[in-house]
């Protein structure tokens, strides 16, 4: 019997119940154990001020190390750079839509938003491209689960929020988007859209079990964005986006990288791209990472703080950890 670690939150246990799915197909038993996490429990603090994204890995983390449960289903962009060395990614199974999404009041378009609509997001990635574009947008911090976000749309709180495509494809609520954004204008979190399986360190068996689920493109692909975000030495939060894909070139696959680093209130944006050998996924992230730096990538994220910590002054109470 092969225990899964998971949250409760919806989004969570869709994304565990797929991967144990992906495992019972190949003829194993799972069970789902839920790992409550400091990132659930605690409602109304910014993600920020708890640590980032990372609060939501740590108790997962644990829970695997303590033996409690054998592997761990993390939402890849939630997982810090930094190498754990009690744990390994197993796998890294096929991605969904790397894009963010626009759910806006009426079914509007980015284009279609008046000037002073209020948009929502916790993210300053999101923050920040979303102002960068120049449309007079009030952007406001959020936080809460998938359902809570939207419902700030559906209550007229807000006249739209922006959100992971592929969160929303995994809960079967793509009928509320009005609008993916294109990469052009809105590039996602590196790691979006993809899943990470952990296991313990020393734990080979269950490694070589969960090793099928891996997908050699999604994999080059993530590492590469995944090692920009490193040698920016950008956290979770950072206003870093970045996608990578493998495309056809002359010679066989190449794999496309690009990315932007914004200052924190989008008055200042530097983007790049790079392709390269697919079979060295960490060296290009790394070089279009020193092209960026080259460029004063880290002045600019270092330069305008983001001012406004308190999304929760906004929205408060009722909303929740995703
Ligand atoms: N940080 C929260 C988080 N972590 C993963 C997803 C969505 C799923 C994914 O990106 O794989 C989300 C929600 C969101 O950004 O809308």
């Amino acid at each position: 019997m092969l225990r899964l670690g998971t949250r409760r939150s919806a989004l969570a246990t869709t994304q565990s119940s797929w991967v144990a799915d992906q495992l019972r197909a190949l003829g194993h038993e799972v069970e789902l154990v839920e790992v409550s996490t400091e990132g659930d429990r605690d409602q109304t603090t910014p993600l920020a001020q708890l640590g980032g994204t990372g609060v939501f890995v740590s108790a997962l983390r644990a829970a695997l190390v303590d033996g409690r449960v054998d592997l761990a289903v993390h939402s890849l962009k939630d997982l810090p750079t930094t190498p754990d060395p009690d744990t390994v990614v197993a796998a890294i199974p096929v991605r969904e839509d790397p894009r963010d999404a626009l759910v806006a009041r009426d079914g509007l378009t980015l284009g279609e938003l008046p000037a002073r609509s209020r948009v929502g997001t916790g993210s300053p990635r999101r923050r920040a491209q979303l102002e960068a574009l120049g449309l007079g947008l009030v952007v406001t911090g959020l936080r809460g689960n998938v359902d809570t976000r939207m419902r700030q749309v559906t209550e007229g709180h807000l006249d739209a929020v922006v959100l992971a495509a592929a969160g929303l494809r995994r809960l079967g609520r793509l009928d509320a988007v009005s609008e993916l954004l294109d990469p052009i204008q809105m590039l996602p979190a590196p790691g979006q859209g993809a899943l990470a399986v952990e296991v313990r360190a020393d734990d080979a068996h269950t490694a070589s079990l969960v090793a099928v689920l891996d997908d050699h493109d999604t994999r080059a692909c993530t590492t590469a964005e995944r090692a920009l975000l490193a040698e920016l030495e950008a956290g979770c939060s950072a206003p870093v986006g970045a996608l990578a894909e493998v495309v056809e070139g002359v010679d066989g696959p190449e794999l496309s990288l690009r990315a932007v680093v914004t200052s924190h209130d989008g008055t200042a944006d530097l983007r790049r791209s790079l392709v390269g050998d697919p079979a060295t996924p960490a060296d290009l992230g790394r070089r279009l990472a020193h092209l960026l730096l080259e460029d004063g990538a880290a002045q600019l994220m270092s330069d305008s703080p983001t001012t406004d910590h308190s999304p929760t002054t906004d929205h408060p109470a009722t909303e929740r950890a995703l």
